[in-house]
C-alpha cells in the first residue's frame, strides 16, 4: 500500500464545501479549484473523489462544456459517487448528450504552429537554416545561412525538464502543462500534483515523481526558489535516466567533462545526450547557492538520505552547478489564464506594469530549453518568442539577412526600458554589457521615436487600437497577425521608427491571441 501523504477526506470535504459556494456565485474558476484541491485532499477508493468529480461536471455542464461535463460524470461513476445520488448525474449526463448534439460551437479550433522551412536532420524541432558559431563577443551564438522573413516560424521546442509555479498546481498538467481547462485527475498518493491524462500521470511519476511525490509540500513551500527547484527537478530527471544509479550518473558525468551543445548530439532520442546538453549550457560559478536546504529536504525520505549520505558531496555540487546554470539560462513559460480577468493575487510575475502584464500573460512556470538557450539577448531583437503550453516556439519579427545572428530578448527591450535601466539589469543578472543598436546609439523608447511614413503609422495606430478592443477567434487573429508581417516586412528598412516598431507590437499581440483560450472562466 501507498503511504498517503497529505491525503485527508476531512480536509477534502471542506475544501468540497468551499467549492459548492463559490459554484452557487457562479465563481467557475475559483470552485473548479477548490475542486481539484479537494480531489487531490480525497483519500483513494473514498467517495469523496466521486463527489468532487461530479462537482466538476456541474461546472463544466454551466460552462456548455459537455465533454468536460461527460467525462467527468463518468469519472465520478468510477470512483465511489455515492449510489443514493446517482439520478442527479443521470439527469445532467441525459441534457448533456441533447445539448452536445446542438451545439455546433468550435470550441476545439486549435491552431498549429509548422516550421516555415525543412527541419534540421538531427533536430527536428529546429529549421535547417539555423548554425551554431562561437567568437569572443558573444560566445557560442546562432546565425541564419539564408535570408528569414517576418513571421517565419524557426524553432518549436519542449523543455527537457519544466516546473509549474506552485500557485499552478491545481490548474495545469504538472507533467506538460496542458490546463485542459482544469479537468485534471490527482497524483494517487500526494495532494501536491494533478495531470491531464493517466498516461501523464505515468510520465510523470517515472521520470520525477516518484522522487517529488513525498516531498511536494516542502519543494513548493518557499524554502526553495524556482532555480533551485528546478535544479531538483533536473537530478530527479537524470536519476531517472539512469534507472535510479546516482553511482551511474556521477560516472557518466565524470567519463563525459568536454562540452556539448545539442547541435553535438549524434542521437536527439538519447536522453543521456540530452541531458549532457543542458549540462553544457553556460554557468556562472561565482554565484553563492545555499546548498545546505537541499541536504535538509534529502533527509526527509529515507531512500534520498541514504543517498545523500553515501553521494552527499556530488549531490551538493550537482545542484549547485544546476542553480548557477538556471540563472542564466531557465526561460519563464507564460500562458493566458484561464479566468476572465487574469492574474491571481499571488502571481508575483504579473506585477503590474510587467510586460507580461500588459499583454495579459503570467508566468506559469519555468523551463530549461537547450537550443534557445544559444541565443544572446539584444534589446532590439529580431525574433519573438512564444510559449504553447510548455513548448517554446521562435519567430522572426523583421527581416534577418543571410549570415546574421538571431537575437532573442531578455525581458528588456529598447522601446519599454530605458538604457541605464536595461545595461544595469543585464549586467547583474546575465553578466555582459549590452552593445547591441539600441545601447551604442541609445534609441529613445517607443513614444519618443521619429516617424518616417505617416500612411504606415496610421495603419499602426489602426492596428494598435484593434488589437487592443479586439475580442477575435484565433483563425482571424491570425488572419490579422499574418497581414501584419507583411506590412512590417514593405516597412522594415524604416526601423527602428514609431510606426514599424508599433506595427511589432501589434502583431506580436495578435501572434499570442492565437494562443488564448476560447473560454475564460468567470
Ligand atoms: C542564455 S546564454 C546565451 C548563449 C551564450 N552566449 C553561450 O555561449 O552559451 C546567456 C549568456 O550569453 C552571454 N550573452 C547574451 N547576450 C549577449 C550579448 N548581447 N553580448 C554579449 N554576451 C551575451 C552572456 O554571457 C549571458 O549570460
Amino acid at each position: 500500500m501507498f503511504e498517503r501523504i497529505g491525503k485527508c477526506n476531512e480536509s477534502s470535504d471542506t475544501l468540497r464545501a468551499e467549492g459548492n459556494q463559490l459554484y452557487a456565485r457562479k465563481m467557475f474558476y475559483d470552485a473548479l479549484l477548490k475542486y481539484n484541491e479537494s480531489l487531490c485532499a480525497a483519500e483513494s477508493e473514498s467517495e469523496n473523489m466521486g463527489l468532487a468529480f461530479a462537482n466538476r461536471s456541474a461546472v463544466y455542464f454551466e460552462m456548455k462544456l459537455y465533454d468536460k461535463c461527460l467525462n467527468n460524470i463518468d469519472l465520478a461513476k468510477e470512483n465511489h459517487y455515492p449510489n443514493k445520488n446517482l439520478e442527479i448525474l443521470e439527469k445532467r449526463k441525459a441534457k448533456c448528450l441533447e445539448m452536445t448534439k446542438q451545439l455546433k460551437e468550435e470550441f476545439s479550433t486549435v491552431l498549429n504552429f509548422k516550421l516555415s522551412y525543412p527541419p534540421n536532420k538531427k533536430l527536428p524541432f529546429i529549421v535547417d537554416c539555423l548554425e551554431l558559431k562561437t567568437n569572443k563577443e558573444f560566445g557560442r551564438h546562432i546565425v541564419t545561412n539564408k535570408t528569414l522573413k517576418v513571421g517565419d516560424v524557426l524553432v518549436i521546442e519542449k523543455p527537457f525538464v519544466e516546473i509549474i509555479q506552485t500557485s499552478f498546481l491545481y490548474t495545469r498538467c504538472s507533467n506538460c502543462f496542458n490546463d485542459n481547462m482544469m479537468d485534471l485527475i490527482p497524483c494517487m498518493t500526494c495532494n501536491g500534483a494533478m495531470f491531464c491524462t493517466s498516461q501523464c500521470r505515468e510520465i510523470a511519476f517515472k521520470n520525477f515523481h516518484k522522487y517529488e511525490c513525498q516531498l511536494v509540500n516542502l519543494i513548493s513551500s518557499s524554502l526553495l526558489t524556482p532555480t533551485m527547484r528546478m535544479a531538483l527537478r533536473t537530478l530527479f530527471v537524470a536519476l531517472s535516466i539512469f534507472e535510479g544509479s546516482i553511482e551511474d550518473l556521477e560516472k557518466f558525468l565524470h567519463e563525459n567533462t568536454d562540452c556539448r551543445t545539442i547541435f553535438d548530439l549524434e542521437d536527439f532520442n538519447d536522453m543521456k545526450q540530452r541531458f549532457l546538453a543542458v549540462n553544457s549550457l553556460i554557468s556562472s560559478s561565482d554565484i553563492e547557492v545555499n546548498a545546505s536546504i537541499f541536504e535538509e529536504i534529502f533527509h526527509v525520505v529515507p531512500q534520498l538520505k541514504s543517498m545523500w549520505t553515501v553521494h552527499g558531496q556530488f549531490i551538493e555540487s550537482f545542484l549547485r552547478k544546476q542553480t548557477q546554470i538556471g540563472i542564466l539560462n531557465y526561460h519563464e513559460i507564460f500562458s493566458w489564464p484561464l479566468k476572465k480577468g487574469g492574474f491571481l493575487d499571488n502571481d508575483i510575475t504579473a506585477f503590474k506594469g510587467s510586460l507580461a502584464y500588459q499583454r495579459g500573460v503570467v508566468g506559469t512556470g519555468f523551463g530549461s530549453y537547450s537550443f534557445t538557450s544559444l541565443l544572446n539577448h539584444s534589446c532590439a531583437p529580431n525574433i519573438c518568442r512564444i510559449h504553447n503550453n510548455n513548448e517554446i516556439i521562435l519567430i522572426v519579427q523583421r527581416p534577418i539577412a543571410k549570415g546574421e545572428q538571431l537575437f532573442d530578448n531578455y525581458g528588456y527591450c529598447f522601446t519599454n526600458v530605458s538604457k541605464d535601466c536595461r545595461q544595469q539589469a543585464l549586467l547583474k543578472q546575465y553578466r555582459f554589457k549590452c552593445n547591441c543598436r539600441a545601447c551604442v546609439d541609445n534609441w529613445p523608447l517607443l513614444p519618443s521615436l521619429r516617424v518616417l511614413d505617416k500612411a504606415c503609422l496610421n495603419k499602426a495606430k489602426k492596428a494598435c487600437r484593434e488589437v487592443s478592443s479586439a475580442c477575435l477567434s484565433k483563425k482571424k487573429a491570425h488572419e490579422k497577425y499574418k497581414d501584419l508581417c507583411e506590412v512590417i516586412e514593405k516597412n522594415s528598412k524604416n526601423y527602428p521608427t514609431l510606426e514599424v516598431c508599433s506595427l511589432m507590437e501589434s502583431s506580436f499581440a495578435y501572434l499570442e491571441m492565437t494562443l488564448k483560450p476560447l473560454l475564460q472562466f468567470p
